[in-house]
């Protein structure tokens, strides 16, 4: 059984670095990149409903995303390449509001970054492509996206661009609102909380002979 090693990301509650035990051997490796065991005994109980995989060119920068009502957590890691990943903590009521956390993750590297609710997200490309990989604890809904500018001054996020790289982003991603103007997301009862209140009701209901 593999082992998952988890690290708090400074002093932001929730957030975690994730680091994976790899089995190597003449052919290649196999890991697990995920057990919910493991990561629940860990206290890290986000439960995952939707996986997504990217591929971007050297300077791409998505983010900085969230979704206002239907909050995703995620699970993130990059396959090949090599992102500097960034969150910023947008949880309303935390120590840690709008402070931001960055590190570098990598195919190489293996490691990955577990994000709560109520964070917004984004990576730079540092390799030539980058496929990326990552979990989610509620599904897309466009409707409800929104983000902060990768560059916001607030923010202040310190990426590490290369003299000579060029930034490539969206569209949608020049031109987000600024820092605070919609980035205060209140604790949610999302679909995990709600699944499991009707869990508990149920339980509830059944003490009681009800059901
Ligand atoms: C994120 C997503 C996109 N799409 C589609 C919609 C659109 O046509 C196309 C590209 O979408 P986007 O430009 O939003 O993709 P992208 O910029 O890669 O969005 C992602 O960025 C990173 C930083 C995150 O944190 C993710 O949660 C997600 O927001 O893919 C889906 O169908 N499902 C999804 O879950």
């Amino acid at each position: 059984m593999g082992g998952f090693k988890f690290e708090q990301c400074g002093n932001i509650e929730g957030l975690y670095l994730v680091e994976l035990q790899v089995f190597s051997d003449e052919r290649g490796y196999n890991l697990e990149a995920y057990h919910a065991g493991s990561f629940r005994e860990a206290g890290l109980d986000m439960v995952f409903v939707q996986d997504n995989l990217s591929m971007s060119a050297k300077g791409t920068l998505r983010g900085m995303h969230f979704q206002k009502n239907y909050q995703q957590g995620k699970l993130v890691c990059v396959v090949s390449g090599e992102v500097f990943d960034a969150v910023v903590d947008i949880r309303e009521g935390s120590r840690t509001y709008g402070q931001w956390f960055g590190t570098v993750l990598s195919a190489e590297k293996k490691n990955m970054l577990y994000v709560p609710e109520g964070f917004a997200h984004g990576f730079l490309v540092l390799s030539d492509t980058a496929v990326f990989s990552y979990k989610l604890s509620d599904y897309y809904h466009p409707e409800d996206e929104s983000g902060i500018p990768w560059n916001d001054k607030t923010v202040g996020i310190r990426w590490p661009i290369p003299k000579d790289m060029t930034i490539l982003t969206s569209e949608r991603d020049s031109r987000h609102p600024a820092f605070g103007e919609e980035s205060a997301l209140k604790p949610k009862k999302n679909r995990n909380t709600m699944e499991a209140t009707v869990h508990a009701n149920v339980m509830a209901e059944t003490s009681r002979g009800r059901i």
